[in-house]
């Protein structure tokens, strides 16, 4: 009876159902660092690497955003630690990965999600403009990756996912950006080739397309409208999901991409093959909406005991992922 009760208590009080494809300690003797880990997409990550056993380490500039999460993960039964960093500091990038093998004695992954932008066309956009989202994105991408590798993974290999976005056709409205992910995805390939004979180091990008999160606060009233107005112009006739991006992230990470290496994921629904719709609306795929059900990996629902809020985005997206939400997944 006594065995019962333990087992009834531990489900309802800190088991938190993840809808995951993976072992729930597929992870545990990984330490992987989450960069920008303290909202959004990188949140999602960390969240998903924990619940399947691994010693997650999140760092950002906004320590109080970290502790936050940290704190979710902990109390999920998770283990989970905070480091602070701009990534644009290549000597602090070092610096804290020293700091991880030190107190955790390895970094076995590490998955580059920090970064961002701001909506600007190429013809209004100053050279600083330009030069800032590129010294973020690719140059702080660089930064993880060369202190990743003197620091831990070049003796003793690992696992590198960069977080780019789907520019495959150019990014309008957001050159700078775009510039700054192919950049990445080209160095990604490069790193692939250079680093893998060093243990087996492998180096992968996942692409999203436009994606329910967060990180949406980001921008102006008038973007976020017109984001919100525009998710039927894809194939699935949706945006993504937080967890569909770290569903992506884990599969690269796992041994069942040991032989994944260099390659960009895009995880887009397939927006990155489609043109758009110049002849009209009627061309939509489902103007009613998704077909296709959205992955929410997140707790919720009854098993979300310690009532964690999913998205923390503006109302808009968050009325999206709820239409989207209302398809089930069998997953
Ligand atoms: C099929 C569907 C159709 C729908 C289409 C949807 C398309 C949307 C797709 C969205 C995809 C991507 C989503 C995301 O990435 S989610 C959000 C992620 N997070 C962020 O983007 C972070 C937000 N941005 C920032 O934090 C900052 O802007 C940034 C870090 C990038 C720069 O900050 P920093 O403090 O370093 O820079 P400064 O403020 O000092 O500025 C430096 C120069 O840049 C100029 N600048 C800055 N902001 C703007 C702006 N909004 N517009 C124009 N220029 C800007 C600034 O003026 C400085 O230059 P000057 O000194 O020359 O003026
Ligand atoms: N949402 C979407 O539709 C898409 C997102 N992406 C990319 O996915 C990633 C995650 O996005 P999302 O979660 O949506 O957005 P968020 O804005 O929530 O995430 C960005 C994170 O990066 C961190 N960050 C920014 N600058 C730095 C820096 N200099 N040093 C360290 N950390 C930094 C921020 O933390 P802090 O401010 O505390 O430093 C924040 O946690 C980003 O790279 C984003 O551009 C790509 C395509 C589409």
């Amino acid at each position: 009876m006594n065995i019962l009760w333990a087992y009834y208590v531990t489900c309802k009080y800190h088991v938190v159902a993840y809808n995951s494809i993976f072992k729930k300690d597929l992870f545990k003797d990984e330490v992987v660092l989450v960069t920008g880990g303290g909202t959004g997409i990188g949140r999602c990550i960390a969240h998903e690497m924990a619940s399947l056993g691994a010693t997650v380490v999140i760092a950002a500039r906004k320590l109080d955003q970290l502790t936050a999460v940290a704190e979710e993960i902990r109390k999920l039964g998770g283990k989970c630690d905070t480091m602070q960093i701009n990534i644009r500091d290549a000597a602090k990038a070092l610096e804290l990965i020293e700091n991880i093998v030190a107190k955790h004695g390895k970094l076995t992954c590490l998955v580059n999600n920090a970064g961002g932008q701001f909506m600007s066309p190429a013809s209004m956009l100053s050279t600083k403009g330009f030069a800032t989202v590129v010294d973020l994105n690719l140059n702080g991408t660089f930064n993880m990756c060369k202190a990743a590798f003197d620091g831990y993974m070049g003796e003793h290999g690992g696992s590198i996912v960069n977080i780019v976005a789907e520019c495959r056709n150019g990014f309008p409205r957001m050159v700078h950006t775009g510039a700054a992910r192919s950049g990445i995805i080209n160095m990604t390939k490069t790193l692939a080739v250079e680093w893998g004979p060093f243990n087996g180091i492998r180096v992968n990008c996942v692409a999203p397309g436009t994606i329910v999160s967060s990180g949406m606060k980001n921008y102006p009233d008038n973007v976020v409208d017109m984001i919100a107005g525009n998710d039927w112009l894809s194939p699935t006739g949706r945006f993504g999901t937080e967890s569909e991006i770290a569903a992506s992230v884990v599969f690269l990470l796992s041994p069942a991409a040991a032989y994944i290496n260099g390659v960009n994921l895009a995880v887009d629904g397939g927006s990155s093959l489609s043109k758009g719709f110049p002849e009209g609306q009627d061309l939509a795929f489902n103007p009613e909406g998704s077909l296709m059900p959205a992955y929410v990996g997140w707790p919720e629902g009854k098993d979300n005991v310690h009532n964690l809020k999913h998205v923390d985005a503006p109302q808009k997206i968050n009325d999206l992922l709820n239409k989207y939400k209302k398809k089930k997944s069998k997953l």
